[in-house]
């Protein structure tokens, strides 16, 4: 319920608890204030401090200087809307909830962090099961001020009402930025963020249910709730894009959380940083479970014998190199099962040593002992090792590679590829090859790590050394930890220092890598939990080399399968994730729309079921003032039919923020269209919004992005481009918060089934 306050009576109740409410968060900030300050002077004696400080050594400084960092970062970042809740209990106990939790200075809690068992019944708490909650208040602040309150009775009758603060967030024109939601978390949302952390939880919602809303505050949850076990191995938050990725990266700092890895797919291998994938069928087959065995193909390509006998000249002997020798050799080390490169040397060695018997028998009889001794021995080995016509021929034979040049020659060369591919047909082929040395695409990235399994890392002397020194260090450490322990807790440090992150420390340059950022420096690191946002999109081969980043398989996948972009999607979320975590998953559902208004959720649903597609359409928060409108015309008058409807919307929604999406060459027609027009003001959705009121994006990078307004370009030509899949046009319609325009220059018979239902506006 929410309580009115028309009598005078109520109203001096009301203005009482507002006195007594801004009274007790005033405290909040000044305690806020005084930990700020506090952190601020360790950090500064920390860093005033010389070697002979009490800590042992510079780098040991180093680390806990970038927790206090962390720390003072943390305590800056929850400065709006420190705190949104109150909770009543039976017992007449009140306890406030906010972003962090606070004590004071005599240790009392002040303010309980969202994520603590005890604020849980602030989002659960319903009138049918109260679990001990009177009254539930929600906060509103304007700075640190606080502006209104508004009470739900859960004694009251009228207990449950859709409460004004969720009504204000989900109608506020948007940034651009994607917010937190901490403040109004809805009991569904709050099972799913709160869930236990093992295995692999799968949360289906259509479209704007709080899917990603969701994913990020269960990050947080989980940082949270197992920071010790997590602190070790860190989070990953993968998204589609990096669009997205800016997008929602203001979320977790905001909810005091900087320690998740947050990648689009494009980017989880270090040091690649992938383009989209420009053509939808060379993605698909890129894609699947086949190319697995494509690559291995290529790796064994690599592995090659003579056609015929062959001579090598070592310290000026001729040694014969017969094809039965190289090919006992290689399968020798195909025997070995270590990854191509590792198994280099197993190959190698294997030929030095039959090089060898034929010198050694060469040589020996030139002696007058007639004997090879141990000296001699390894001398022998070493000249053949290091002869160019013997490297030469190994390396022919069995060259080392690295995974970006294996993929790069596999995808440019044709009969490499069509050697490695015989399941695949011509024009599949076709689709796949690209010229050499093009950058690569982000559906690369699953091929490039797959490849680097099979080849393993590059054995070089320099990187045996490195791996020696490196365990030397982290043994150092390991023995060093012990001690700190008691360290940090005088210091009382709110962070966790392990032995890995010391390790890091006492590297020669001196660098200090936080678990974070070594994560995502490593292929081979290993997450204690990965989140997935838009998993609907997700290949089988980007599965895979997800799932090698949690062994445990502890993950959070949310997505919505009608939103895939490809024309065929799965239709159940066990066949997606069969072969990777069989009965080893559980479902859950979020059926509330609190972005899309229920007239705009309609038209969408329709165009997608109107094309074979299966949709949940969730309940929808708003009904909307605005009825979608289609609008026809003919490609002379296209543009300025579009600056016509950009300039209605700003009518009707001053502050909006417009997105316009299309597709190809739609889209380069319409930017300079709208740069023009609206010079300053257009965004293309790299880097940061900041001014820019009108977003001009492709369908692609519209996933799971919003905007006030909605206009799309040429929506049938968003079909087409997906390779005839309504997928994208079921995800642009639904991006809007409050109108939506479709203007097209095709006849009504070329488009879309559903699209035609639309109304069209009268002018
Ligand atoms: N409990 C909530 N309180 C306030 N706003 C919410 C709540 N849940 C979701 N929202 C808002 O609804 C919008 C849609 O949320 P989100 O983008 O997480 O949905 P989604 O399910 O990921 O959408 P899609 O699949 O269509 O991309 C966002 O603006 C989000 O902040």
């Amino acid at each position: 319920m929410t309580d009115h306050y028309a009598s005078t009576d109520t109203t001096s109740w009301y203005q009482q608890q507002l006195d007594e409410e801004r009274d007790y968060v005033s405290r909040l900030y000044d305690r806020l204030d005084v930990l700020r300050d506090e952190k601020k002077q360790q950090l500064a004696r920390i860093q005033a401090q010389g070697l002979q400080g009490s800590f042992q050594n510079q780098s040991e400084r180093d680390s806990f200087a970038s927790l206090y960092q962390d720390r003072i970062n943390q305590l800056a970042a929850v400065e709006e809307q420190l705190v949104f809740g109150r909770l009543d209990t039976d017992d007449e106990v009140s306890r406030h909830i906010g972003r962090i939790g606070l004590s004071d200075d005599q240790q009392t809690r002040i303010l309980i962090d969202w994520r603590a068992p005890d604020a849980a019944p602030f989002y659960q708490a319903t009138a049918a099961n109260r679990q001990g909650v009177a009254r539930r208040r929600h906060i509103m602040m304007s700075g640190r001020t606080v502006e209104s309150f508004e009470d739900d009775v859960l004694t009251s009758t009228e207990s449950g009402q859709t409460s004004q603060a969720l009504l204000s967030a989900v109608s506020a024109p948007r940034t651009g930025a994607m917010g937190d939601i901490v403040s109004t978390i809805q009991r569904e949302q709050d099972e799913i963020i709160r869930d236990a952390m093992r295995g692999v939880l799968v949360v289906q919602g259509g479209p704007g249910t709080g899917k990603t809303a969701v994913a990020l505050h269960r990050a947080a949850y989980l940082l949270y709730t197992y920071r010790d076990r997590l602190a070790k191995s860190g989070v990953l938050l993968v998204g589609p894009s990096e669009a997205f990725m800016n997008y929602i990266d203001q979320v977790l700092p905001s909810l005091g959380e900087t320690g998740v890895v947050m990648r689009s797919l494009g980017t989880l291998y270090p040091g690649i940083e992938a383009q989209p994938e420009p053509d939808p069928v060379a993605a698909e087959i890129k894609g699947r479970l086949v190319m697995q065995e494509v690559i291995a193909n290529a790796v064994a390509l690599r592995q090659r014998n003579i056609p015929k006998t062959t001579w090598v000249t070592v310290d000026g002997i001729r040694l014969r190199v017969r094809p039965i020798q190289i090919r006992r050799a290689i399968g020798h080390a195909r025997e070995s099962g270590k990854p191509h490169n590792q198994a280099r040397e197993v190959f190698v060695d294997h030929m030095v040593r039959t090089l060898y018997d034929q010198m050694r028998d060469i040589v020996s009889p030139k002696r007058e002992d007639g004997l090879v001794n141990k000296a001699d021995r390894s001398y022998l080995r070493q000249e053949i090792r290091q002869s160019r016509d013997v490297r030469r021929l190994l390396n022919l034979c069995w060259m080392p590679l690295t995974p970006t040049g294996l993929i790069n020659e596999l995808l440019s060369q044709p009969k490499y590829l069509v050697d490695a591919a015989p399941m695949l047909t011509a024009s599949e082929i076709r689709n796949l090859l690209r010229e050499p040395k093009a950058p690569f695409t982000e559906a690369d990235v699953p091929l490039i790590d797959e490849a680097a399994v099979m080849l393993g890392d590059l054995v070089t002397d320099v990187g045996h050394g490195a791996k020696k020194s490196q365990q030397r260090d982290l043994d150092t450490a390991e023995a060093a930890l012990e001690n700190m322990h008691y360290t940090l807790e005088d210091i009382g440090v709110d962070g966790v220092v392990t032995a890995e992150m010391l390790a890091a420390a006492q590297q020669p340059e001196g660098t200090w890598y936080s678990i974070a950022d070594r994560a995502q420096r490593d292929r081979t690191w290993t997450y204690g939990h990965v989140v997935v946002d838009e998993a609907q999109e997700l290949s089988y081969m980007q599965w895979r080399m997800l799932f090698r980043r949690s062994p445990l398989r502890s993950f959070t996948i949310v997505g919505d399968l009608a939103q895939a972009s490809g024309a065929d999607p799965s239709t159940d979320w066990g066949s997606v994730l069969e072969p990777f975590a069989p009965n080893h998953w559980r479902l859950a559902e979020l059926t509330v729309n609190y972005r899309t208004p229920a007239r705009i959720t309609r038209a969408a649903a329709n165009v997608a079921t109107s094309a074979g597609r299966r949709v949940t359409t969730p309940t929808a928060l708003r009904e909307g003032d605005y009825e979608p409108e289609l609008q026809y015309t003919s490609p002379e008058e296209l543009e300025e039919v579009l600056l016509a409807a950009v300039n209605r919307q700003f009518q009707r929604i001053p502050e909006g923020l417009l997105g316009v999406i299309a597709v190809g060459e739609d889209y380069s027609q319409v930017q300079p269209v709208l740069e023009e027009r609206y010079p300053g003001q257009i965004w293309t959705g790299t880097g940061r919004r900041r001014d820019r009121n009108i977003a001009l994006v492709t369908a692609q990078n519209a996933k799971g992005l919003e905007y006030d307004a909605v206009i799309i370009v040429e929506p049938q030509n968003l079909v087409h481009d997906a390779g005839d899949s309504v997928g994208n046009l079921y995800v642009a319609m639904t991006r809007a918060t409050q109108t939506l325009t479709l203007i097209t220059t095709a006849s009504e018979a070329q488009l879309p089934a559903g699209l035609r239902d639309i109304k069209i506006p009268n002018s």
